[in-house]
């Protein structure tokens, strides 16, 4: 696997504080919310916040499988479609909840399913912007974001280490 140029790591107090800044926007925009889709996997961690604040009780999945590369994507597989009655009047009213958007790949299958839904990532690189309404932070398309669900605690060399420090 080729390593990103910049890595953005991610705590689980950060990652927090963000999907709730999120939440906050979607709040702020006092629409009733007909359900939840979570773009799985990574959409569930986010989901389960936002849903929690907006009082949001019916949550659905949408659950997409891709081999993923820094530089790489590979094909997009749809593995369980949401329930019909949720595409009914092009996804009016509901709310997609995933972790990021990158490419936009991903997005736009969803977007194809439900054109009227509102999109929400905590995250979004320039690429995929377009395809999201609200987002909370961006980050530059060659940062690689480290999410606090695959990493774990592991020593730090010094900074100055090898640099005569
Ligand atoms: O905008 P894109 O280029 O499509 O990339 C964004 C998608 O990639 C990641 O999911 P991934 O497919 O790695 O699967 P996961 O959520 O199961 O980890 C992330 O959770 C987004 O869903
Ligand atoms: N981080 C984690 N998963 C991802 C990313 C990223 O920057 N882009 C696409 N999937
Ligand atoms: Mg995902």
């Amino acid at each position: 696997m080729s390593l990103p140029d910049k890595a953005f790591p991610v705590s689980w107090d950060q990652f927090h504080r963000d999907a709730r800044a999120l939440a906050w926007r979607v709040a702020g925009m006092q629409r009733e919310w007909r359900a939840m889709v979570a773009i799985t996997r990574g959409g569930l961690v986010p989901a389960a916040i936002i849903c929690r604040e907006l009082g949001i009780r019916m949550i659905e999945t949408v659950c997409i499988a891709s081999y993923h590369d820094y530089d790489e994507q590979g094909e997009l597989k749809v593995l369980k479609n949401v329930d019909p009655r949720l595409l009914e009047n092009e996804g009016e009213g509901i709310l997609v909840v995933d972790d990021l958007t990158d490419t936009g790949k991903t997005a736009a299958i969803v977007r194809e399913m439900m054109p009227k839904a509102h999109f929400a990532t905590v995250y979004a690189k320039p690429k995929g912007r377009p395809l999201i309404d609200t987002f909370v932070t961006e980050v530059s398309q060659d940062t690689w974001i480290y999410f606090p669900w695959d990493m774990g605690l592991t020593y730090q060399e010094p900074i100055t280490k090898g640099h005569g420090g």
